[in-house]
Parts: structure tokens; C-alpha cells; sequence
């Protein structure tokens, strides 16, 4: 994909007209000075010509009326070209803009939570705001490239005709322009590569100070700490390059305003030395020279906006490839199961720079529906990794899972995923009910009455009426919607960390049995051991691997050792 691609997909059409439309107008804008000269010659062919063209028009009194007319023609084509041209590549680009955000969220969203976890947040932020903007800045410049390229064609045209020689000498002075001009621009472009990676540092640094402001704000010491060796240090790094950057294009674009002059030098005072010019062509040479400084200017400036855009293109690129879609089969399949089977399941995290690669398993373990299977165990002991892998979130390195006699694979994983309900540690509470059938109005009252629930939040037409909670509350709203999805697995990763006593006593004796009774398979990651009681299976994991399994406990409760 680049970026003609990129913005061509999108609308096809108007990126085409208005690339035309830019055309025509560096194709009229090439014309200007021919004319205008070729007026000035036919009037130096006699004076009785001239006058004979001479007409009055609205009390003025206007010379080579042929060609003033038609260079008011041109004049306002060019206007009405470039206007629309332009007007047409900026709505598209706004539309681009949005679609293209669109679309990197879906594809996001259908990438694996592994691939995502690993690429964080910062990077995932700084890729939808970001990349997108220079993208869409990027192609927005190209019709004005197309404009002056066409316009400076044209010039170069009208200078063929009027000297080859001259021509030449422009032509190779364009050409080594331009060579030279793409070494600094080499290294712009490998430093703005650069630049990209500490602007994603940079936002994980701002991240932190969104998300950790209150432990920021308790500690002046640590406040300042992380100011000066996270916050500045990161960004002294991005501005620096960013300098850098921007020096190497300020003098790249002043180098390519020259070019111009630096021929017109050579023409005036060394090439008149070696080819036979009138005066008359030398002044043509000089008019047209001078003209085509414009757009050589504005080609420069454009080809550094189109590089940043490669570059975020090619950064959007990178992301996708690391977060390929997951091959899940969208088509719903009709599965049917009693017990999910683990045999010989492993599971390792990626590997990272500073972190020891951490695994699960080799695990065989079986979860039944109609039973609270806990897993419990120390921390960093495996269990939210074994939660993510039953959820299907994590897709097992080696050995198998299976729903029933469904093995979890790239048919079934989808289908599967519907059978599930879940509310992890790290959850998000999102501020409605989606799918929200009207007539669970009651089911939805009652609900939150167990919750205890119902004077604090309302639910109107499946929109809750405020965020707003303690933590503890926020996450009753969590379990409330995994309820009401009335799946057949249940995972609650550590729900009831931070509910109150009396509210643990609710979920463990009364919410877990109720949903046993419904038939539902159950797993409850879980430190609270005075609730160890009520499950069917005990499953308690070690440094990754499951070291005991304990099957229907009776009360006393479990004395675990974590
Ligand atoms: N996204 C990740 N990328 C790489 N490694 C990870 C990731 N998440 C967890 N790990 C590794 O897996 C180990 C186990 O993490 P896990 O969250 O499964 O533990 P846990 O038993 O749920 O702990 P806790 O009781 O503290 O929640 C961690 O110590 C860490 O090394």
C-alpha cells in the first residue's frame, strides 16, 4: 500500500477529478508566461500590429485583447480548478481521516489481546491520533505536487522551445537538485523513524501522568523525579530530533528556493559566455526561470510532508503486521458443551527485552458446568494468564483446549467466544447495556436490587445513568451486564478484590450457587480463602504450572499455603 493507494481506496473518483482538476490547472498556470511573452514579442513585430489589437473595454483601454482574454480565461480557470481541486482532497481527507480511524479500530479489535498487550496502549494511542493526521496531511499535498509538477513541465516545455541549450542546463541543474536534495532528506526521514518511537515513549510518559497524578501529586519528590527523568528526559529526546528534523528541511527548502537562482547565475554570467542568445530569448529564459521558482519551492516543501506521511504510513503498516487479524471463522457455529478439557496446555507470554519469558503448563485440567471451579494460588503464579487462555483470549502455544468435543481452534474460537462471559481485573465498564432486550426490564431491577444497586444507578433504555461509583461499585455494574449476557462460562477475575464484607458474603454464597444452579461452568480466580468452601474443584497453581487439584471440599474451608 502507499500512499496514492492508501487515499486512492477510500474515493477513487473524487481523488481522481480533483487530481485532474490540479492538473489542468499547473497545465494553464505553465501557459501564463508563454503568453504573456508571446504578446510581448508580437508587439515588438510593429507597433501598427500592436495597435490594431488594441480595444477599449469598459472605458479602458486594453492591448492584444485576444491574448488578455484569454489570459483572464486562464487566470480564472486556474483559480476555479485549484479552489475545487483542493476544496474536493480536503473533504476527502477529512473523510479519510475518520474512515481510516474506523478502520484501524476494527483491526484492532480483531487482533489477538496478546499481540495488542504487547504493543501497549501509548503505541496503539499515538497510531490512531497521530499517524492518521500526517497521513491525511500528507495526501492533502499531493495535489498541489501534481499542480506545480504539471506547471513545471510546462515551463520546461516553453523553455525547450525557446533554447535547447538553455533547456539542458536547466534540466541537469533540476536533476542535480533534486539528487542532492534527497540526501538530507534520507536522513530526515531516518531520523523522523526515530522521532516516531520517542513520541510513543513520549505518550507512555504523559500516560503516566493522566494515570498516576494521585501518586504523583502525594510524593513531591517522586513528582519531580518523574518530571525530570521521564517527562523531560523523553521529551528533550523528541524535541531534539524533531530540531534536528526540522533543521535539515528548513535548510533542504531554502537549498531547493536557490536552485533557481544558482541557474539564472550561470546562465547570466557563464553560459552566455559559451552559446549565441538575443536578448530577447534571454529575457524569456530569465522570465521563465524565475517562474518556475515558485513551484519548484512548492514541490519541496510538499515532498517533506509526503515523507512524513510515508513514514506513519509505514509505522501503520508495521502495527498491522504485528497485529495480523486472528484467523477466527466469523460464520456462528452451533456448539454444544458440558465440560472444557485443558490436555497438556502450555502458554508462554512473548518474550521481552527486560523481562524473563513466563509460561503455563503443561496443564490437564477439566471445568465442568454446574460447578465453581477456583484457581487459586500466589501471585505471578499463572492464574489471570490460565483465565485469559479459558476466555480464549490467549491461544495455547502447545497442547489443546476443548469446549465439549469442539477443540478451540480457528473454526470454533469466534462461536466459542459468544459462549463466554467475563470480568477481568484490568475490565472496562462501558456506560450502557448493548443489546439490551426491553422485555429483561424486571430481570434488570432485580438485578440490581441484588447488587444493591438500584438507588445509586438507573437504567434507561439500556444506558446507565452514571459512571460516577466507587471502584468497588463500578464493578457490581460489571458483573451486573456479565449477568445478563447469561453465557454458559462464567470467569471473575478476582471480582471481589475490593467489595465489602458483606458484599463478598453476597457474591460467594449467594451469586456463585445461584449461578451453579443455572447450569453454568464457573471459574473464580480468587485470593479470598475464606470462600474456598464453596467450590466444587480447587485448582492451586505454582510458578505457572497446577500444583494440586482438589475436587468437591467440604467446609471446614481450605487452609491454602500461597
Ligand atoms: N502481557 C504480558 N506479557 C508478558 N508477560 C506477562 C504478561 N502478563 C503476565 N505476564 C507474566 O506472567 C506472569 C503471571 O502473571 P498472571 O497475571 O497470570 O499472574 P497471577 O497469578 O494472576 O497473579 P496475581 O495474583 O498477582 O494477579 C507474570 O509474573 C508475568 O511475568
Amino acid at each position: 500500500m502507499n500512499l496514492f493507494d492508501a487515499l486512492g481506496k477510500k474515493a477513487p473518483n473524487k481523488v481522481f477529478f480533483s487530481m485532474l482538476l490540479g492538473s489542468l490547472a499547473g497545465f494553464c498556470y505553465a501557459f501564463l508566461i508563454p503568453l504573456v511573452i508571446s504578446s510581448l514579442s508580437s508587439e515588438t513585430e510593429g507597433l501598427a500590429a500592436a495597435e490594431s489589437t488594441t480595444r477599449t473595454i469598459l472605458f479602458v483601454e486594453v492591448s492584444h485583447a485576444g491574448f488578455a482574454a484569454i489570459f483572464l480565461s486562464m487566470c480564472l480557470f486556474i483559480l476555479f480548478a485549484r479552489t475545487l481541486s483542493r476544496v474536493i482532497l480536503a473533504r476527502v481527507a477529512m473523510d479519510i481521516s475518520s474512515q481510516l480511524r474506523i478502520e484501524l479500530c476494527e483491526r484492532i479489535l480483531s487482533a489477538s489481546v496478546a499481540a495488542l498487550e504487547q504493543l501497549g496502549p501509548a503505541r496503539l494511542h499515538a497510531l490512531l491520533t497521530e499517524d492518521v493526521r500526517r497521513i491525511v496531511m500528507g495526501g492533502q499535498a499531493l495535489p498541489a505536487l501534481l499542480t506545480n509538477l504539471v506547471t513545471l513541465v510546462g515551463m520546461l516545455g516553453f523553455l525547450l522551445y525557446l533554447n535547447v541549450a538553455a533547456f539542458k542546463l536547466v534540466l541537469c541543474a533540476i536533476a542535480c537538485g533534486i539528487i542532492t536534495y534527497q540526501v538530507p532528506i534520507y536522513f530526515a526521514r531516518r531520523m523522523y523513524m526515530r522521532s516516531r518511537q520517542l513520541f510513543d515513549t513520549t505518550q507512555e510518559a504523559v500516560r503516566g501522568i493522566i494515570f498516576g497524578m494521585k501518586e504523583l501529586k502525594l510524593n513531591a519528590r517522586r513528582r519531580e523525579q518523574y518530571l525530570e527523568q521521564v517527562l523531560h528526559a523523553h521529551e528533550s529526546a523528541l524535541l531534539q530530533t524533531d530540531k534536528r528534523i526540522a533543521t535539515i528541511y528548513i535548510g533542504a527548502a531554502s537549498y531547493g528556493d536557490l536552485i533557481c537562482f544558482f541557474v539564472i547565475g550561470i546562465v547570466a554570467f557563464v553560459f552566455v559566455n559559451y552559446h549565441a542568445v538575443s536578448n530577447a530569448d534571454l529575457l524569456a529564459i530569465f522570465m521563465t526561470l524565475l517562474y518556475v521558482a515558485g513551484p519548484v519551492a512548492a514541490i519541496i516543501v510538499a515532498l517533506p510532508e509526503i515523507a512524513v506521511a510515508k513514514a506513519s504510513l509505514r509505522n501503520v503498516q508495521n502495527v498491522f503486521k504485528h497485529i495480523a487479524p486472528e484467523n477466527t471463522a466469523p460464520a456462528p457455529v452451533q456448539l454444544h458443551w458440558d465440560v472444557i478439557t485443558c490436555s497438556a496446555l502450555e502458554y508462554a507470554h512473548p518474550a521481552s527485552e527486560h523481562v524473563d519469558r513466563f509460561s503455563i503448563g503443561p496443564i490437564d485440567l477439566s471445568i465442568a458446568k454446574g460447578q465453581i471451579t477456583f484457581i487459586v494460588g500466589g501471585n505471578g503464579s499463572g492464574k489471570s494468564t490460565l483465565g485469559k487462555i479459558l476466555t480464549l483470549h490467549y491461544a495455547p502455544t502447545k497442547g489443546t483446549l476443548q469446549f465439549g468435543t469442539a477443540p478451540v481452534g480457528d473454526a470454533t474460537r469466534e462461536s466459542l467466544r459468544q459462549h463466554i462471559a467475563a470480568v477481568f481485573t484490568d475490565y472496562y465498564l462501558f456506560d450502557r447495556v448493548f443489546d439490551f432486550p426491553g422485555a429483561d426490564e424486571d430481570q434488570l431491577r432485580a438485578y440490581l436490587r441484588a447488587l444493591d444497586m438500584d438507588n445509586k444507578v438507573k437504567i434507561t433504555n439500556g444506558k446507565f445513568s452514571t459512571l460516577a461509583l466507587s471502584d468497588g461499585q463500578r464493578k457490581r455494574l460489571a458483573l451486573l451486564v456479565a449477568l445478563l449476557e447469561d453465557r454458559d462460562l462464567y470467569v471473575f477475575d478476582e471480582w471481589a478484590a475490593d467489595q465489602d464484607p458483606v458484599f463478598k458474603e453476597v457474591f460467594y454464597r449467594k451469586i456463585l450457587p445461584d449461578l451453579r444452579g443455572r447450569n453454568k461452568a464457573i471459574v473464580v480466580i480468587s485470593h479470598d480463602d475464606r470462600y474456598f468452601d464453596i467450590a466444587d474443584r480447587l485448582v492451586i497453581m505454582e510458578s505457572g504450572q497446577v500444583r494440586e487439584i482438589r475436587d468437591k471440599p467440604r467446609v471446614p474451608a481450605f487452609a491454602i499455603a500461597e
